[in-house]
């Protein structure tokens, strides 16, 4: 599992690794991290340190310090460093006096002529993005020189990767301590590149926000044994589609085929179309172990979502099943319920524009798992998976743009649906669906169709499971 934690808790951490270690420790641990990537990034674009440019963008706090120090040791290394204030009369002291006893200098104006830019402007003492100052020096970043941000690229917010202004978008970060929810989560993640995590020694508690990766996955994908039947592996029964989206039904169909469940039922209008593609599927009502309700219904369904919600089988809603959903009826339920909105019907279910959750991710799922009761997957660039109780939010590390295409939604609900039906909760269901509908939309490359993220199914299935 890949965790992060909130600027709140890091600094906890900070402060009480700090009491135990001479002044200055944790920065110099930072910057020999941030040091050695920068450092490997010259030697491959130029193959060696020694004569390289390197201008450091530096704020007024220890995040500048960071970037101070680690020139530093560029320069010692022979690189020639340029170090550019945001504000000349804030610098971290001894960082610049660490720079200038290495033979670095301090310019008003960003150098054109550059190997490498280091984003020290702002950290996780940042608010908001950057105001004029700091804009104005990382507009001057000349175009195609590769950009390493500092614990992360200014102005992306730390706890939530909400970008409120200008920012930084860095090809690597070097983050220390801990990843910071900002850079898993859209829009800061993809302002950060590739994220290095440096080890600075600092004792974490539970984190904020977590990432599946393929071993936890593994660990929660129903696998079949000797004893195992189809019964037994679970039923799914999908709900979907209309005479105006017969689509929906047959693709919902297909992503439950391949969720691990050992039968998918089908009610609805579209059988002829759900049996012509696939002929695996059971036709009509019966027992279920989880129902998948929503995808292409069309009006005038409610009756059959409350149906299915006053049921005691699992139940994951998406799409038009999710218009109009009563707090007290999800609250009520007792076994698990799983939501699967986008940001527009998330923004439906809580009252507010759809721009709004789209800039603020994190609070948006939270909100909706509170106050629905329920397990809710945020679907979108970052699909974010959050469950009332529960701590940690979970975030999606798959996935690509190309899923954004339609019908891939109707795969990820039948999907999930049916790793219901084999006993996952509702934050494990929604996670390990979305973990390998990403991965299946990542083979598949794209332009993609979305049954045949459908059918890379079984292969991410595998590519966790037998790595
Ligand atoms: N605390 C520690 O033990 C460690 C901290 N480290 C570094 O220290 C950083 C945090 O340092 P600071 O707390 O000094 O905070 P920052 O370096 O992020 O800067 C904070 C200052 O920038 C200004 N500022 C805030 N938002 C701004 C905005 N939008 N535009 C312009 N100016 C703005 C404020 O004056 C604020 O005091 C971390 O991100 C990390 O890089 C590392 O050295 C590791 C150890
Ligand atoms: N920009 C994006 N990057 C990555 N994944 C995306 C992006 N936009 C949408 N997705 C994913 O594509 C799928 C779209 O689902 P949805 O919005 O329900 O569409 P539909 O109802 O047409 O199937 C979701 O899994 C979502 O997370
Ligand atoms: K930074």
């Amino acid at each position: 599992m890949r965790t992060a934690y909130s600027v709140e808790t890091v600094r906890a951490a900070e402060r009480e690794l700090m009491a135990r270690l001479p002044e200055g420790a944790l920065m110099l641990r930072a910057a020999a991290g941030l040091a050695a990537v920068c450092a490997g990034l010259l030697a491959r674009r130029r193959g060696r340190v020694y004569g390289s440019r390197v201008v450091l963008l530096v704020g007024p706090g220890d995040n500048g310090g960071d970037a101070l120090y680690a020139g530093a040791r560029l320069a010692r290394r022979g690189a020639g460093v340029t170090a550019v204030p945001m504000d000349p009369e804030r610098m971290h002291a001894g960082g610049l006096a660490a720079l200038r006893a290495a033979g670095g200098r301090v310019a008003q104006a960003v150098p054109q002529r550059a190997d490498l830019v280091v984003d020290g402007l702002l950290g996780i003492g940042g608010r908001g993005g950057l105001r004029p100052a700091g804009a104005a020096l990382a507009e001057r970043i000349p175009p195609g020189v590769p950009v390493v941000a500092v614990d992360l690229p200014s102005g992306v917010d730390a706890d939530t990767g909400e970008v409120a202004g200008p920012a930084v978008t860095a090809d690597v970060t070097v983050t220390f301590g801990a990843y910071k929810p900002g850079l898993l989560i859209d829009p800061g993640a993809s302002r950060a590149g590739a994220v290095h995590l440096v080890d600075i020694g600092l004792e974490l508690p539970e984190p904020e926000v977590e990432a599946l990766q393929h071993a936890d996955v593994a660990g929660l994908l129903p696998e079949p044994t000797a004893s195992s039947d189809k019964y037994r592996r679970g039923v799914v029964g999908i709900v979907a589609g209309s005479a105006q989206y017969p689509g929906a039904a047959v693709l919902a169909v297909a992503g439950a085929l391949r969720g691990g469940a050992g039968a998918v039922r089908y009610v609805g209008p579209a059988a002829d179309s759900v049996l012509a593609r696939y002929p695996e599927t059971l036709i009509g009502p019966g027992r279920v172990q989880a129902w998948v309700i929503g995808p292409g219904l069309g009006e005038g369904r409610a009756g059959e979502v409350a149906d299915v919600l006053a049921g005691d089988a699992a139940v994951l809603v998406d799409a038009d099943g999710l218009r109009g959903l009563d707090p007290a009826v999800l609250r009520a339920r007792t076994a698990p319920t799983l939501l699967t909105p986008h940001a527009g019907e998330a923004a439906a279910l809580l009252g507010v524009s759809r721009e709004s959750v789209e800039a603020g991710r994190l609070a948006a799922v939270r909100r909706l798992a509170e106050r629905y009761g329920a397990a809710v997957l945020l679907k979108g660039s970052t699909t974010l998976v959050a469950s009332g109780g529960v701590r940690a939010v979970r975030v999606n590390p798959t996935g690509t743009p190309w899923l954004a295409t339609a019908g891939s939604g109707d795969v990820l609900s039948g999907l999930a649906g049916s790793l219901l039906a084999g006993g996952l909760s509702g934050a494990d269901a929604g996670s390990v669906g979305a973990y390998l509908h990403g991965l299946a939309a990542r083979r598949t490359g794209g332009p993609l169709l979305a049954h045949q993220v459908a059918e890379a199914l079984p292969a991410a299935w595998r590519d966790t499971t037998h790595p």
